[in-house]
């Protein structure tokens, strides 16, 4: 018998995965919470800007040192039997590092400095270099942000690094390498400096054809090409092949064998539509944990407003993988629980639940509209359809018979709402959605969630059996770097996951919905508006699809 690990890199923990190459058993997995957890108000006593969200790399380290024996120990297998190792990363997510491969902050002279550690993904400390970048791009947006839903968000790459280069002129001269932490991660195993065209296509204004797009780099800053070239140009492997092989030294750490094909990284949100063996056109992937991403695969390259981007060959060999996304999901629920008040959190308590499933029961039992709240998920700005960080969360309707879990409950209705929104979008650009899939940890957490989804985007949706999904999909790139089979296809085919249930829409909750969907579509473009209005003039013009754009907006 053969398997293959997958190393699935969330927010909050890193997932050790061990899976069987012909059956697709996931036999054994570890979690590692990271130590530091996301560094967001202080860092060593020093206040930090409420957009900063930093983690520290060498907890991803413990991913590896811990985790790998761990689970290999649960497994009872010989590590000799593992063919091929594959990672999945949040995105954009960078790890500045020095000429050794080593995160900076690491070095004693850094500890304080917030401009050495790792970015997270939703770090929002670019907000003004984003803002400055989209409106430098009003001569050629067509060409620069046209596969980048014609805007900029500063969770990509680009404002990030402009950031260091603003704000710690004097930190970016000791940084070697500035890297995605899923390369970073690779780049350590195999002791080289390699870079996936997975998030390269998705964050940094790149593709295969043109490589990174110098000239727009030039008219953002005359420095920033050098700064590119030299801090995140390295050796580009793509989906589907093989990065390198495990060095010696990481051997002895990890307990793996020296020689071990490693695949490149893939973003974790892609890697979960390898999990769920989605591998056809018309097919939306919902990957919903911290946040939601919602994939489609297309055979053809479209410039559609609002979708944070479209990459060809980056999770499926020969095709374009498009990518739209909410940035507060489940952070907005669990920030909803933490608001629970303390009769609640004593009766979870006394029922010994969580107060997520207290709020779930709660929730459950009113009828849709009950409450009249109409919520705006952006608490942690709008990825999609408007990109806009600096955007905040909205409900209205509160009386003073409101209760926490109509709240809770607004909130859930609120990110299906979105994710409605963006299936709109790829509708109207021509992509039918025939089929939903739901994985990432959040679907088989909260019931109610997934038939509130059903309800208002009127779709049965396919529930995967593991909330695993993303881990799975680095399993599966591991064992296609390890040429466990013929082929990717028949690599995904004998390791993805089952699917646990299918939800199916309730036609009188659809009606109901159908309705209050309206009222959030005037919420929306009320509190998105000037942004909007911003890009409407620009993307007419453009994209010359007025109907459409007016219809959507
Ligand atoms: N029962 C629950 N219902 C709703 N949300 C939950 C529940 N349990 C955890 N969450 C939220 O799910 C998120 C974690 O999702 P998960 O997919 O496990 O992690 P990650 O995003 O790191 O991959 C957290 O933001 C947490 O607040
Ligand atoms: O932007 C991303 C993908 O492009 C992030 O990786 C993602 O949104 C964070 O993932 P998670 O919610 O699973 O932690």
């Amino acid at each position: 018998m053969t398997y293959s690990i997958g190393l699935d890199f969330g927010t909050a923990s890193g997932r050790v995965l061990i899976m069987d190459t012909e059956s697709g058993e996931i036999v054994a997995t570890t979690v590692i919470e990271y130590k530091s957890g996301t560094i967001e108000q202080e860092l060593h006593g020093n206040a930090l800007p409420n957009s900063f969200a930093l983690q520290d790399a060498f907890d991803y380290l413990d991913v590896l040192k811990q985790g790998i024996p761990q689970t290999l120990q649960e497994a009872g297998i010989n590590p000799q039997d593992i063919v091929g190792l594959g990672v999945d990363f949040t995105s954009s997510t960078l790890v500045p590092v020095d000429e050794n491969l080593n995160p900076l902050n690491g070095q004693e002279e850094y500890k304080h400095n917030p401009h050495a550690y790792t970015k997270l993904w939703k770090h929002h400390g670019a907000n003004d270099e984003a803002m400055d970048i989209f409106n430098i791009a009003t001569t050629n947006r067509q060409r620069w942000l046209g596969n980048y839903g014609f805007n900029v968000s500063s969770e990509w790459a680009i404002p990030k690094v402009l950031e260091i280069k603003n704000k710690a002129p004097e930190t970016l001269e000791q940084i070697a390498y500035i890297m995605e932490a899923g390369d970073w991660v690779v780049s350590k195993l195999i002791n080289e400096n390699v870079r996936s065209n997975c998030a390269r296509g998705f964050k940094t204004f790149w593709d295969e054809e043109n490589g990174f797009y110098y000239d727009f780099y030039e008219k953002i800053d005359k420095e920033l090409p050098a700064i590119i070239s030299s801090r995140l140009e390295g050796r580009l492997v793509k989906i589907g092949e093989t990065a390198g092989t495990l060095t010696k030294e990481m051997s002895e750490l990890i307990g793996l064998p020296e020689g071990l094909p490693v695949a490149p990284a893939i973003v974790d949100a892609h890697s979960g539509i390898l999990g769920v063996g989605a591998r056809k056109k018309n097919q939306l992937t919902m990957i919903m944990g911290t946040s939601t991403c919602h994939i489609m695969l297309h055979e053809e390259q479209m410039k559609i407003p609002g979708i944070s981007g479209s990459v060809k060959d980056s999770i499926i060999p020969g095709l374009y993988a498009y990518e739209a996304g909410q940035s507060a999901v489940g952070d907005l629920f669990g920030y909803a629980a933490s608001q629970a008040p303390k009769e609640y959190v004593e009766e979870a308590e006394r029922e010994n639940i969580s107060i997520f499933e207290l709020l779930e029961r709660k929730a459950s039992e009113k009828e849709v509209g009950e409450s009249g709240l109409i919520a705006l998920d952006w608490h942690n700005g709008n990825r999609s359809i408007l990109s806009d960080s600096n955007l905040s969360g909205v409900i209205v309707g509160q009386t003073l018979h409101t209760k926490t879990e109509d709240i809770y409950r607004a909130y859930m209705e609120a990110t299906a709402f979105g994710t409605k929104l963006i299936m709109s979008s790829y509708q109207d650009w021509g992509m039918d959605v025939d089929e939903v899939f739901a994985c990432g940890g959040l679907p088989q957490k909260s019931e109610l969630l997934i038939q509130i989804y059903a309800d208002i985007l009127n779709k049965p949706i396919h529930v995967s059996a593991s909330d695993y999904a993303s881990g799975v999909g680095a399993a599966i790139l591991g064992a296609v770097a390890g040429n466990t089979h013929e082929s990717m296809d028949e690599t995904i085919s004998k390791m993805k996951q089952p699917f646990l249930r299918t939800v199916q829409p309730i036609p009188e909750n659809v009606k109901k919905y159908e309705k209050l969907y309206d009222m959030y579509q005037t919420l929306h473009d009320q509190f998105g508006f000037k942004k909007l209005a911003f890009m409407m003039k620009d993307l007419k013009k453009l994209a010359n699809k007025e109907s459409i754009l007016e219809e959507a907006f």
